[in-house]
């Protein structure tokens, strides 16, 4: 199950995540926080949905067809992750994904300010991993400054001190010839390492990351198969990115199943 907001331009959101899901054999519900107006250039307008609408859904789901993961994307407000914490404790789902969407591409904002303390508070104790991006980390740590991997390994420690069972903490936004990830288990951190790929096309790579984690989790894999599979789904991903649109298009979500069929 995915608990998002809505991309209109479907790179990213809801149709990131139930693209993946589909791509990775799992069956895919949601829950929607917000419907964005969203193309390539940027978000155009931000409608986030009245807490009866999110709770409906979310109970609809939760009550009849259950989640073996649920992934928590754009939730906008102090008042829908406190919605979401609440309805996560009361259906208490064993895998829970959290990614702290906070801002688009573009710089649009699609968590308010004031709501990464009840982010820290009441949404990281539940979750099985946590997945960052640089910027996010630093924001959850009141600006620590994150330039090297070295800061990521102790950013994703101070942040497993928030609760979450894993950190996994994204170095897309760091400069390199590798985009090198930390995954951080409380006592040891692994790294996963790709060659960085020359695009400005990812949009929706953030969303698409964590959906694929989920997917793994809702399979059986254990976190480090989870997120390896994630690695794999995403480099292949922003590797057939489109250009479609003038701005900053969206990774392609079948690129890894249409390498797999064209090389057996
Ligand atoms: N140019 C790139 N080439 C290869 N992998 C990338 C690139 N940019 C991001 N990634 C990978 O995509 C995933 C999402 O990364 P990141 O950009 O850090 O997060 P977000 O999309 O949330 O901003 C991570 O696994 C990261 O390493
Ligand atoms: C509705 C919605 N949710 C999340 C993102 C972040 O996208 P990204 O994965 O590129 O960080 C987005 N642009 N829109």
């Amino acid at each position: 199950m995915t608990i998002a907001g809505s991309d209109s331009g479907g790179g990213a959101g809801i149709q990131a995540d139930l693209k993946t899901f589909q791509e990775l054999g799992v069956f895919g519900t949601s829950a929607i926080t917000a419907i964005t107006s969203q193309n390539t250039l940027g978000v155009q307008a931000v409608f986030p949905l009245p807490l009866d609408t999110i709770a409906s859904q979310i109970d609809s789901v939760l009550s009849d067809i259950g989640a073996d993961a649920v992934k928590t994307g754009m939730l906008f407000s102090a008042d829908i992750i406190r919605l979401v914490a609440d309805k996560l404790r009361l259906y208490g789902p064993q895998q829970v994904v959290v990614d702290p969407v906070m801002i688009a591409k573009g710089g649009a904002a699609l968590l308010q300010n004031e709501a990464i303390e009840a982010l820290r508070r009441e949404l990281l104790p539940l979750a099985a991993v946590v997945t960052p991006n640089v910027p996010e980390a630093s924001a959850i740590l009141d600006g620590a400054v994150i330039r090297s991997v070295d800061d990521m390994i102790e950013a994703a420690r101070s942040l497993h001190r928030l609760g979450p069972r894993y950190v996994f903490l994204k170095g897309g936004h760091l400069e390199g010839e590798e985009a090198v990830d930390v995954l951080f288990d409380g006592k040891e951190a692994r790294l996963f390492r790709t060659p960085r790929i020359r695009t400005k096309h990812t949009h929706g790579t953030g969303c698409t990351t964590a959906s694929a984690i989920a997917a793994g989790l809702a399979k059986g894999l254990p976190i480090d198969e989870a997120v390896a599979l994630a690695k794999r789904f995403i480099t292949a991903a922003i590797g057939s990115a489109l250009e479609i649109g003038s701005g900053i298009g969206p990774t392609h979500h079948a690129a890894l199943r249409l390498q797999q069929q064209s090389s057996s």
